[in-house]
C-alpha cells in the first residue's frame, strides 16, 4: 500500500480534523492519499486506499452523486452536545406534534422487527414498512415471516392482522373485556405512498463494506441509504422527521440534510439518528426490554422538538429514563464503538483461548471467563470464547471505525481496532487447522460433518457466517465431502453464501446442505460445531452446557385493577396472559384474542418448514451419531457446547475451545 502520499495532505485539513471539523468535499483521484499506517500489518482483505472527507478543491456536484462515506463539517456551537440536556426535559407530551402515520424504508432484520414492535405498542400510529424486495414482503404478509425470531409471529399478527374481542374470566371472579385492536402495520412495495404519508420516516436500509472503488473492503457503502433518501426528499410531507436507523458513518445525518436541502431547497426536515442495538436471535426481547433507546438530534429546538417526538413513540414501552438523548454525531459514533467493544470482548477472550490450548495444563477459557466475569466492573456478557464472530455487523463496523480513526491520522488507534478483526480471523484459521492437524495432516477421502451454519443460534441469517470462512480453508483440502447441517436456516440460504466464497467447481460439488444430522454426520470422520443451537448439546447431556442463554425476562406491567373499563396497553395484556389461569386457548394465544394465521397459497413451499424455513429441529443424539460416524470419531467443538466427558465416554475424540489438554 502506498504510504507517499499523506505527506501532502493539506495542512489545514489535518488540524481541523484534530479539531473534529472536518472539511465537507470529497477527495479528487489525484488527492486521494492511502492512509495505511507505514509498518502496520493489517489483514490482508483491508486495504486502505481513500480519504474521503480530503480534498482541496471545492466540491460543486450535488450531493446526489456522492458515493461512500458522508462529509463531516464543523459543529456550530449551538450543536455543542453540551447543552444536550435540555432534551431531557422534552417528553413528548408537549406542544411537539405526535406522530400519527410512521414509515420504514427498508423490511429487514432490523426494519422488519423495529417497525412491528413500534406497531404493536403504538395502535393509535399506522406503521407502513416498505421494501423493493416484493419476495420478502410478500413473506411479511404471509405466515412465514422472512426472518426467524423468537415472538415475533405473534407482534407481527397482533399489529398485522389486528385482534378479536376476548373476555378474561380472573380467579377473583371477576372479568374484563378485550376490545378488538384494528390493524396498524402494513408491508408493501408501496415506497413513495408510504413515504408521503408519514410523519416520521426510518431509514433502515443495508449499509455493507464496500467491494470496490475508494476504500474497498473498508469504508461502509452508503448508497442504498443516499438511494433511500433521495426517494424521501422527492415526497416526503413538509415537517416529516427523518430518522437514520441504519449503522452509518459518523457523519450521515448531515449528508441525508445534505440531500434533503438539495431536492427540497425550500423546505426543511429534521434528521435524527437512531441506531439499533438488537441482536439477531434475541431481537424481540432486546425490541421490548431495550438496555437504552439512542436519540441524537440537531441541538437545537427543532432538533429538540423531532427528538421528543421520536421520544414519545418509544415511550410508549420503554422507560423514559433509558431513553438516551444527545447530539447525531455522539449518537452515530456511539453505535460503531458499542459493536466494536462488544467485539474486542469477544477476541480478548478468544485470545485468552488460544493461550488456554498452547499452555496445556488443563487451563480452561471457561473457567478464566467464569473467574473473570465475577468481577463487577468487567461484568460475564461476552465473554464466551468459540470460533469467532460472525454476522454482518461486527466485522463491516470495526472496519468503519477504523476507517474514521485513518482518516483522522489516528493511525494508532485504527490499529487497535483492527486487532480485534486479526484476533478473530486467526481463530477461524487456528480452528481449521487443528480439523487437519488431529486429522494426519489430510482430509484427502475423509467426509466432514459441520454442525450449524447461522452465525449464531436463534436466527437464519446465513450472511458472514463463521462456518463459510472455516469451509472454504477445509475445502481447500479437499476432503471426500463437507456435509452442512443448520436447523434454522434453509438450504438456499446456505447455499448462497457458500457460492460467494470462490471455491473451484470441484471444491463446490464435495459440499452437500443436509435436512436432518443423521444424514450430516452419517460416516463423517470429524464433526464441527459452528453454531451454538441448543439440540447440539445433545439429549443425554442436558441443557446446563454453555449456551446463549436467553432467559424469557419477566414482564413488568404495572399493576393495576384489571376491571377498569380502559383498553389495556400490550404490555399490560402480556401481563395478563403471564398472570390469568385460562382454560382454553394455545401458549402463543392464550387469550384467544389473535386472528386465524393467513392462509398460504395452495402449494405454498414453506408450509410444514416452520415460520423461518427451520429444518429439523430434533436434538442430536451423540450415542447414535457414534454409531453413525466413521473411526476416529471427532468432535471440534467450536461453541464449547457439548460435555466433554460425556462424549468422550460415547468413544468420541473432543476438543473444544480454550481447552487445554491435560
Ligand atoms: N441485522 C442486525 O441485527 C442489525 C443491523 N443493524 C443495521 O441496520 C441496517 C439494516 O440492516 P439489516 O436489516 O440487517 O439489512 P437487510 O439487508 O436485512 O435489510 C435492508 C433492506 O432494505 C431494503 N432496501 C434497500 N434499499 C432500499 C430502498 N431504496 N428502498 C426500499 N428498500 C430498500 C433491502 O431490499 C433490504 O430488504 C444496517 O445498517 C445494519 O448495519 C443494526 C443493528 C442490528
Ligand atoms: O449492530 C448489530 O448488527 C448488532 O450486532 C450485535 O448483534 P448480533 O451480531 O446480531 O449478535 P451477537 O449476539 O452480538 O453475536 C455476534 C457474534 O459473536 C459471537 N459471540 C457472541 C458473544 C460471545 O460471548 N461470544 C461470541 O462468540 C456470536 O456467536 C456471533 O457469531 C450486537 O450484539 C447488537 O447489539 C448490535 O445491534
Amino acid at each position: 500500500m502506498d504510504t507517499s502520499n499523506r505527506s501532502e495532505k493539506p495542512q489545514a485539513a489535518v488540524l481541523s480534523l484534530q479539531r473534529h471539523q472536518l472539511p465537507r468535499s470529497l477527495p479528487s483521484e489525484q488527492s486521494i492519499a492511502s492512509i495505511c499506517s507505514p509498518g502496520a500489518s493489517t489483514p490482508s482483505s483491508i486495504q486502505w486506499t481513500g480519504s474521503p472527507w480530503l480534498r482541496d478543491t471545492p466540491d460543486t456536484s450535488p450531493p446526489s452523486s456522492n458515493a461512500g462515506s458522508p462529509k463531516l463539517e464543523p459543529k456550530t456551537p449551538a450543536e455543542d452536545s453540551s447543552i444536550s440536556p435540555v432534551v431531557e426535559s422534552l417528553d413528548g407530551s408537549q406542544d411537539f406534534g405526535v406522530a400519527k402515520n410512521i414509515c420504514f424504508v427498508g423490511a429487514g432484520f432490523v426494519g422488519g422487527p423495529t417497525a412491528a414492535v413500534i406497531a404493536y405498542h403504538n395502535p393509535q400510529i399506522i406503521v407502513n414498512v416498505v421494501d423493493l424486495n416484493e419476495e420478502r414482503v410478500a413473506s411479511w404478509n404471509s405466515a412465514h415471516l422472512p426472518i426467524h425470531e423468537d415472538g415475533l409471529l405473534k407482534v407481527v399478527r397482533v399489529a398485522r392482522d389486528g385482534t378479536v374481542n376476548a373476555a378474561v374470566s380472573l380467579s377473583n371472579s371477576s372479568s374484563i373485556e378485550l376490545k378488538a385492536r384494528q390493524p396498524n402495520l402494513i408491508f408493501s412495495t408501496n415506497v413513495v405512498g408510504a413515504i408521503e404519508e408519514a410523519n416520521i420516516i426510518f431509514i433502515c436500509v443495508n449499509t455493507p463494506t464496500k467491494t470496490h472503488g475508494i476504500g474497498a473492503g473498508s469504508m461502509a457503502d452508503v448508497s442504498a441509504v443516499e438511494s433511500a433518501t433521495r426517494t424521501v426528499a422527492k415526497h416526503a410531507k413538509k415537517g416529516a422527521i427523518i430518522v437514520e436507523k441504519s449503522t452509518v458513518p459518523c457523519g450521515t445525518a448531515r449528508m441525508i440534510q445534505d440531500i434533503l436541502r438539495y431536492h427540497r431547497p425550500d423546505t426543511s426536515f429534521e434528521v435524527l439518528s437512531n441506531p439499533e442495538f438488537l441482536a439477531e436471535g434475541t431481537a424481540v426481547e432486546n425490541l421490548m426490554h431495550p438496555d437504552r433507546i439512542l436519540v441524537g438530534s440537531a441541538q437545537r429546538l427543532e432538533g429538540f422538538r423531532a427528538a421528543a417526538m421520536l421520544k414519545a413513540v418509544y415511550a410508549a414501552w420503554v422507560p423514559r429514563e433509558r431513553i438516551v438523548t444527545v447530539n447525531t454525531f455522539s449518537s452515530e459514533l456511539a453505535k460503531l464503538v458499542a459493536n466494536t467493544m462488544l467485539a474486542q470482548r469477544i477476541s480478548s477472550i478468544n485470545a485468552v483461548s488460544a493461550m488456554c490450548e498452547e499452555i496445556g495444563l488443563g487451563a480452561d477459557v471457561d473457567d478464566v471467563s467464569l473467574a473473570i466475569g465475577k468481577d463487577a466492573r468487567l461484568g460475564s456478557k461476552f465473554l464466551q470464547a468459540g470460533v469467532g464472530f460472525g454476522g454482518s455487523c461486527f466485522e463491516k463496523d470495526i472496519l468503519n471505525l477504523a476507517y474514521l480513526a485513518r482518516e483522522l491520522h489516528l493511525d494508532v488507534v485504527a490499529d487497535y481496532w483492527l486487532a480485534v478483526l486479526r484476533v478473530n480471523e486467526d481463530q477461524r484459521h487456528r480452528f481449521a487447522r487443528n480439523v487437519v492437524r488431529e486429522l494426519n495432516g489430510s482430509l484427502r477421502g475423509k467426509k466432514i460433518a459441520i454442525l450449524g451454519f447461522a452465525f449464531k443460534d436463534g436466527t437464519n441469517d446465513t450472511r458472514n457466517s463463521i462456518a463459510v470462512h472455516i469451509i472454504r480453508d477445509l475445502a481447500v483440502e479437499m476432503p471426500r465431502e463437507i456435509a452442512i447441517f443448520d436447523p434454522g436456516c434453509s438450504s438456499h440460504e446456505i447455499l448462497e453464501e457458500v457460492e460467494k466464497i470462490g471455491l473451484s467447481s470441484s471444491q463446490l460439488e464435495r459440499i452437500k446442505i443436509c435436512s436432518n444430522w443423521r444424514d450430516c454426520v452419517q460416516e463423517a470422520s470429524a464433526a464441527c460445531i459452528l453454531t451454538q443451537w441448543k439440540q447440539f448439546r445433545g439429549r443425554q447431556l442436558g441443557i446446563t452446557a454453555a449456551s446463549s442463554g436467553k432467559g424469557k425476562k419477566p414482564v413488568k406491567a404495572p399493576v393495576r385493577d384489571w376491571t377498569v373499563g380502559k383498553q389495556l396497553t400490550e404490555m399490560e395484556i402480556l401481563a395478563l396472559e403471564e398472570n390469568t389461569e385460562y382454560s382454553s386457548g394455545t401458549p402463543e394465544d392464550p387469550l384467544k384474542r389473535l386472528q386465524p394465521l393467513r392462509a398460504c397459497p395452495e402449494g405454498c413451499s414453506r408450509c410444514g418448514t416452520g415460520s423461518g424455513g427451520v429444518n429439523d429441529q430434533e436434538p442430536v443424539d451423540w450415542v447414535e451419531v457414534a454409531s453413525k460416524m466413521q473411526e476416529p470419531r471427532w468432535v471440534f467443538d467450536g461453541r464449547n457446547v457439548v460435555n466433554r466427558l460425556e462424549l468422550q465416554g460415547l468413544g468420541f475424540r473432543v476438543r473444544g475451545i480454550g481447552k487445554g489438554l491435560q
